[in-house]
């Protein structure tokens, strides 16, 4: 887990290395606990996380696009939609309470979310992440980073007309029990009142990168390529 010495990109400035290097103490306290590393449960995470935040509308295609950003780049893809998803499927304590809650669109308290994140970062081997669909609101990201311990290196926001993630969602044919109509319009009410607002605070930070997802899927991967190879090549 984690056991890699860190090559990280020289195009991410020395503060910036800086400022994780010592995010990156608390995110180890955090994560593994102290005590548990001293009686050598859990190895020490020796690399430096790289964190990918995925945003966008619902059906605005991050689901899509991570798939070929893990087959390009080696990420690990966390869908907290699918993570809670398992939730349900393993009849958990809360998998009822989500399952109502993504009927209705709305979103799962912070804490639930976050854990299922923590725990799936904690099991990985990769220390590349690609968090798809999260955070969905501001409390969202606030709990991230107060229980994870670190902020996203990048995020990315698929900016897709309503039009077009309606016709996506609608035909999407999985079986999800949020796409239908009645949900969709709920969840874009959602994302607009409480995910933009994210998205616009990492905006003012400089770290939202927006990618117009409109085209077909290799289109809209070409603009996504070179965000991922800027950070890859140099260093
Ligand atoms: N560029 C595209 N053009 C047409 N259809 C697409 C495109 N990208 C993805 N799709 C299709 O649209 C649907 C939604 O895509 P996807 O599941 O990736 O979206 P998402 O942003 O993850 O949605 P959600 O937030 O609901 O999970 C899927 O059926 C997918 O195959
Ligand atoms: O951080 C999250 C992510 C998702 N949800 C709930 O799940 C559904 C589906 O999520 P997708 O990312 O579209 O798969 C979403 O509408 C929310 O109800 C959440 O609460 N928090
Ligand atoms: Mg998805």
């Amino acid at each position: 887990m984690w056991r890699r010495v860190a090559s990280l990109s020289s195009s991410i400035s020395s503060s910036f290395l800086a400022q994780t290097a010592s995010r990156l103490n608390t995110w180890e306290s955090l994560t593994t606990g102290i005590a548990q590393q001293a009686k050598g449960v859990i190895a020490p995470k020796e690399k430096t996380p790289f964190i990918t935040f995925v945003l966008g509308g619902p059906g605005s295609g991050k689901g899509t696009q991570c798939i070929k950003i893990v087959e390009t780049f080696g990420f690990a893809h966390l869908s907290a939609g699918d993570l809670l998803r398992r939730e349900i499927a393993s009849k958990s304590a809360d998998g009822a309470m989500i399952l109502n809650t993504i009927k209705e669109g709305k979103i799962v308290p912070s804490q639930v979310t976050v854990k299922l994140i923590q725990k799936e970062m904690e099991l990985s081997d990769n220390h590349k992440f690609l968090i798809d669909g999260f955070p969905r609101t501001e409390e969202n990201r606030v709990s991230f980073e107060r229980i994870i311990g670190v902020e996203p290196n990048v995020v990315l926001f698929f900016d897709c007309p309503e039009e077009e993630m309606v016709k996506r969602v609608l035909n999407r044919n999985e079986g999800r029990v949020d796409d239908n109509l009645e949900t969709i319009k709920k969840r874009l009410t959602v994302f607009q009142a409480l995910s933009l607002p994210v998205i616009n605070y990492y905006s003012e930070r400089g770290k939202l990168y927006t990618i117009k997802a409109i085209g077909t899927e290799d289109e809209i991967f070409e603009q996504v390529r070179p965000i991922f190879a800027a950070f890859e090549t140099v260093g």
